[in-house]
């Protein structure tokens, strides 16, 4: 086997020293996609492109002309479009659908050489934690081939554990990007939302919406974010203010004051070996001279309700445009304009996806307005201050990023409530719009990875990559 790498530095400097190229690393990829077929992390494979992309970057290395990713192999979620490559947000309503643009991201990201090594299979629509509401199946956890990878960003998640690529772009609605790769114990960032165009993303819910980089370092998490963040005249949501680039990361140095949720321990639906985890990390920065203390969260329990009514009524509205006509699937039932409607999108959607398109609909009905989607709205604003309290007083929250490990595949698809329930720790930060992060935090007695999540301010990603430097400076070694 090619050698693992955790960072894009440890590539170049091989690359730099005649000890790997390009090429051989993509090859090497390549294989290990095609010994690990049995995963399902991937929708499609590009692999002649990125083998012919992967020659060319080797010439320009070497000529010292070559882009700050040149050397890192990327997959990305198949919800983000890449001009003249199909793109289909593991639907069948986007059966056959080629993306004619590519979004901001991938632009930006071919801009600085990287190479995209395929697309990757997702939760349909990015809707669910565990990847296994995709049209082509669940995706593996390489930890146990039994269990779930996590979701919605779960083939990106995977691809980044088993070796099949360098790192892997991901979205991250209530946790599709954090919880994946907590699952697969990967590094996962959601920046701060509107830092990262979704100019060419196939929008889920559009006040949360916001892509990230999952990847085996801080430091390559940080190098993503720097190419790929920023103001774009295609999203008038993203930040104004240009996003200053950091550079390398240097491990945060002096104490700081960390918030822990106390009801994360104490609640019965947290796992006792998460619990376990936490209050071991709780120590060890203790013992380093940080302040640790617990804060209370009167608002835990409304948490997922506010998340689902709001992001299913911002779904419902998003995809009313897969109508049969503009894109991709059309029913070969249907007999006139309503039936290619109502049959297509019958027949194109997925049972989850229908499922929120109901709720989503009816919460933004005529009759229930007031009583869900405005009270939701009203919720979400008390969040958002109670959240930004907090951090006025500490420099971080710190809470488990799921509550339990990967499950087992086809434990849980009966009860959805029951999955939304496992986005208890990530949607805070999504209803709140701050950045947050899933550090890997070891694993359990099974084997299985587990991850940390610490939340900051707004805008404050470099503080929040440089503690995560420094945390894991302090825990892995
Ligand atoms: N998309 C996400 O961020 C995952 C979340 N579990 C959802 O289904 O909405």
């Amino acid at each position: 086997m090619s050698k693992n790498y955790t960072t894009l530095v440890e590539i170049r400097a091989d690359i730099q020293g005649g000890l790997t190229t390009v090429e051989a690393l993509v090859a090497g990829y390549l294989r290990r996609i095609e010994e690990n077929k049995h995963l399902n992390a991937f929708n499609e494979v590009f692999g002649d492109e990125a083998l012919a992309k992967a020659k060319e970057l080797d010439a320009r290395i070497k000529a010292g002309s070559a882009g700050k990713l040149a050397g890192m192999v990327i997959a990305i979620k198949d919800n983000i479009c890449y001009k003249g490559h199909k793109v289909s947000a593991s639907s069948k309503i986007l059966d056959g659908f080629t993306s004619i643009f590519s979004s901001t991201i991938v632009e930006r990201m071919l801009a600085e050489d990287a190479i995209i090594i395929g697309r990757c299979n997702c939760d349909e629509f990015a809707m669910g934690g565990a990847n296994e509401n995709s049209y082509f199946g669940p995706v593996r956890n390489y930890a146990d081939n039994n269990r779930v990878s996590g979701g919605s960003s779960g083939g990106s998640a995977v691809a980044v554990q088993a070796g099949l690529c360098h790192a892997a772009i991901g979205t991250d609605t209530g946790g599709s990007v954090r919880q994946p790769a907590a699952f697969c114990g990967a590094v996962g960032l959601k920046p701060t939302y509107g830092r990262i165009s979704r100019h060419g993303i196939i929008a889920y819910a559009s006040s949360f919406d916001q892509v990230g980089p999952i990847t085996k370092s801080v430091a390559d998490a940080a190098l993503l974010l720097d190419v790929m963040a920023g103001p774009d005249d295609y999203d008038s949501t993203t930040i104004q203010t240009p996003y200053t680039a950091q550079g390398e990361v240097k491990p945060a140095s002096g104490t700081k004051k960390i918030a822990y949720l106390k009801e994360a321990l104490e609640s019965d639906g947290t796992d006792a070996e998460v619990k376990a985890m936490l209050t071991a990390n709780i120590e060890k920065l203790k013992a380093e001279g940080h302040t640790v203390e617990p804060v209370g969260f009167e608002y835990l329990d409304y948490l997922v309700p506010t998340y689902y009514v709001l992001a299913t009524a911002e779904a419902s509205s998003n995809l009313a445009r897969y109508d049969g006509v503009h894109y991709g699937y059309r029913s070969p039932n249907a007999t006139d304009l309503t039936s290619t409607y109502k049959r297509s999108r019958s027949e194109g959607f997925g049972k989850e996806v229908k499922r929120r398109i109901m709720l989503g609909t009816f919460v933004l009905s005529a009759g229930y307005y007031d009583a869900y989607y405005a009270k939701a709205q009203k919720v979400r604003r008390l969040i958002q201050q109670k959240t930004a309290e907090i951090l006025s007083e500490y420099d971080f929250i710190m809470v488990p990023t799921a509550p339990e490990p990967a499950f087992e595949i086809g434990l849980e698809e009966k009860d959805p409530v029951v999955s939304y329930l496992h986005d208890i720790f990530t949607v805070q930060a999504s209803l709140s719009g701050v950045p947050a992060i899933s550090l890997p935090a070891g694993n359990n007695s099974k084997g299985l990875p587990l991850g940390l999540q610490l939340l900051t301010k707004q805008y404050a990603e470099k503080e929040l990559l440089e503690f995560s430097e420094y945390f894991l400076n302090l825990t892995q070694n």
